[in-house]
């Protein structure tokens, strides 16, 4: 049946399950097989009977405490292979084939645990495949240490023991190794196992060292009562003996089977020996243990099962995941709010936008220009022909201000930005919030081909935009359209400075801001600077002997700032009243009308900018930023990759690792089953009558399990 082969299967399986308890201790899981755990005080020869078990040596060796973590290490007996070699499954190390490798890697995995700590309870997984090793799980411990000095001070030895008593609970078997030249009274492993076997019924007794010791005393120790264990004791001999050959000097060497050949004191039946019959009694003793332990095992696998499909009952509403469909979904959602954002980013929201952006540039060449210039009411209120140059200049300097800054250049960026923030907040949120690496990923290849397009675009539009930088042709009906529009430019202006007014003075006492406002107008008048005549306080001082009140700098400041923006209200109040004169309804008069005419050559400059920036920019990153997406984050993902990305956002992490643990609970349960139903079949054809027995007390029905 090789029970214990399929057991250990079973066993790789639930080891990567984890106990819905978080409080529950690993080593004693309701979910662990048994093991064979082996004890003893340190170079009582632990090392060397594992060893000698596996035909191997692996262990690491020497004086500096080397086992300073639980070796737990499986042995799978291969038949149908020559191949020897380990596994580290913690380390996804395979097949390595060197012992003496594998000596190396548990050397730097014990070291790796700070002197400090001296010993940590986290294991190391050590899997041994060979046809010459039978099926079986033990595990190595640190030694006891019998006497503390000042390298291995008294905590040390109580670390140990405590990582110790962890692996020696039911239903691990205890492998007590003691060295024959030491009183068994004195061994620290029958003491421990006794403090957790007390009746002796699941341990062994290892004799190492046989050679050490006098033949009847060794067989003495092998034979003796005084220690009672129900497994019984086994000499073992793991080193090759040197002994005189008969009375001559001359000195023989003997392997194991030859010493205890030699020696007839050992060929008695009551005393067990050799590491051959130490192996038949593991490989025997574990496999009762793992058949007794089966029930309890198929009870505990059952009832994690049935909590597991609880809490994805309860918590996902048996929800179906998987860490694709996670990740194919969240670049769905991505792909579908890029969908939305194409659909209503257009050219007429392109064009809108590059107007917006342009108009604002009007707005500030006029306010440089004309608003800030005292000649602004001669504009607005007396046009004199005489000025006709003077004012033809000026237009042209706007409109130079307006088309030789760099359209190209700010009209592409400001698109860039634009497309650029919708993207980060197409990633913002769900689910992209749990994947910052995959969220910069999507803002680097959306970069990157706004990046490969900015130049060529940038020179596209300063080209197609030439033009007017040496004249600008205006139809009647442009004309019209402009004038609408630079009024609205200006009422909306004037809006902002109310708005702003507004806000200092609610925020200003009244009288203070006038008194304030005055202040500065009179010292602006005197040629003063005002701030500089503040008083150093925040708050208002008393008159001083001028019979002005001192202001704070912040105050005068506040007043300074009003007063500009009442000044600009007044001249925006001329030039609307400008703009909605007979002077200004025809484009004769553009001199006179730079907001209209300036609106009228920016409305021409965002038509043509925005033909090529649609065409060369956003036109690409339409037809790339999918097939980006899906080269960057889909394709080419290792499973491992993918099952990463989803197990970044803790929701999904934890139902995928709900449905993985439910998905093994019941591959371990099917076979578990499958165990049952062989070793049922079996018991019955090895004892017909104990079909008898069937409904009797004890007996559990198949299809119970
Ligand atoms: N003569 C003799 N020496 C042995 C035998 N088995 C082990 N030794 C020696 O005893 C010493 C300790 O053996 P180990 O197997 O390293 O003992 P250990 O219990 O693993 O030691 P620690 O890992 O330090 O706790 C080594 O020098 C071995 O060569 C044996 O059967 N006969």
């Amino acid at each position: 049946m090789e029970l214990t082969k399929k057991l250990l299967e079973i066993q790789t399986i639930l080891r990567t399950v984890e106990s819905t308890d978080p409080g529950q201790d690993k080593k004693v899981s309701p979910l662990q097989l048994p093991s064979i755990v082996v004890i003893g005080s340190q170079s009582s020869g632990k090392s060397s009977v594992l060893e000698a078990i596996v035909g191997q040596e692996f262990l690491p060796k020497g004086t500096n405490m080397v086992t300073r973590r639980p070796i737990e290490l499986t042995l799978v007996n291969t038949p149908d292979s020559d191949e020897e070699y380990g596994e580290f499954p913690q380390l996804g190390l395979d097949r390595i084939r060197d012992f003496k490798q594998i000596q190396r890697t548990l050397h730097d995995l014990n070291m790796s645990v700070p002197e400090s700590e001296c010993v940590s309870d986290k294991p190391v997984e050590l899997r041994i495949y060979s046809p010459h090793v039978p099926d079986l799980r033990l595990v190595d411990l640190p030694g006891y240490i019998q006497v503390v000095n000042r390298k291995q001070p008294p905590v040390l030895r109580q670390k140990i023991r405590d990582l110790c008593e962890g692996y020696l609970k039911q239903p691990n078997i205890i492998l007590a190794v003691c060295a024959a030249d030491v009183d068994l009274a004195n061994s620290e492993a029958l003491k421990a196992s006794r403090r957790n076997d007390p009746l002796g019924m699941r341990t062994i007794g290892v004799i190492t060292k046989v050679d050490m010791a006098e033949p009847d005393m060794a067989v003495h120790m092998l034979t003796q009562n005084e220690y009672p264990l129900h497994l019984g004791y086994i000499g073992v001999v793991c080193k090759p003996v040197r002994e005189k050959a008969g009375k001559s000097s001359h000195e023989i060497v003997l392997s194991e089977a030859q010493y205890f050949q030699r020696h007839a004191e050992f060929r008695q039946p009551e005393v067990q020996v050799g590491v051959g019959t130490l192996r038949r009694k593991l490989v025997r003793v574990l496999e009762d243990s793992m058949r007794r332990s089966m029930s309890t095992l198929v009870d505990a696998v059952r009832s994690e099962l049935e909590e597991t499909k609880y809490q994805i009952k309860v918590q996902y509403n048996d929800e179906r995941v998987s860490p694709e469909s996670y990740m194919a979904e969240s670049l769905d959602t991505l792909k579908q709010r890029f969908k939305a954002f194409q659909q209503q980013f257009g050219k007429p929201q392109l064009r809108s936008e590059v107007q917006k952006w342009l108009e604002s540039r009007v707005m500030d060449v006029c306010a440089e220009l004309y608003w800030s210039d005292p000649e602004i009411k001669q504009l607005s209120n007396q046009w004199d022909e005489d000025d006709d140059a003077f004012w033809d200049h000026r237009l042209s300097q706007a409109s130079a201000l307006l088309t030789k800054s760099g359209v190209g250049r700010w009209t592409t960026q400001m698109v860039v930005n634009l497309l650029m923030d919708s993207v980060a907040s197409m990633v913002d949120g769900e689910p992209f919030a749990h994947h910052p690496e995959t969220r910069n990923a999507v803002l680097n290849f959306s970069h990157e081909i706004l990046r490969s397009k900015y130049h060529s675009t940038v020179d596209q539009v300063e080209n197609t935009i030439k033009p007017f930088k040496y004249e600008v042709e205006v139809e009647p009906h442009e004309w019209k359209k402009a004038l609408r529009r630079s009024s609205s430019l200006i009422d909306n202006e004037m809006r902002l400075c109310r708005q702003s007014l507004a806000e200092i003075r609610s925020s200003t006492p009244k009288k203070q801001l006038q008194q304030a406002m005055q202040f500065v107008r009179s010292a602006e008048k005197s040629g003063v600077d005002p701030v500089g005549q503040a008083s150093d306080n925040d708050a208002v001082a008393p008159a001083d002997e001028f019979g002005y009140a001192q202001f704070s700098p912040r105050l005068v400041r506040r007043a300074q700032q009003a007063l500009m923006i009442q000044d600009r209200l007044t001249i925006l109040h001329m030039r609307r009243k400008a703009l909605n004169s007979s002077a200004c309804a025809s484009m004769d008069n553009k001199r006179f009308c730079p907001e209209v005419f300036l609106d009228v050559v920016a409305e021409k400059l965002a038509y043509n900018a925005v033909l090529f920036i649609n065409f060369e920019l956003l036109h690409d990153f339409f037809f790339q930023f999918p097939r980006e997406l899906d080269s960057n984050l889909y394709y080419g993902k290792t499973l491992e990759q993918t099952r990463e990305f989803a197990c970044q956002n803790p929701r999904v992490g934890k139902q995928l690792a709900l449905l993985e643990r439910r998905a093994k609970l019941e591959l371990v349960m099917g076979r578990l089953r499958e165990l049952v139903r062989q070793q049922t079949a079996a018991e019955e054809q090895a004892t017909p009558l104990r079909s008898v027995r069937r409904g009797g007390p004890g007996f559990r029905p198949f299809n119970e399990f």
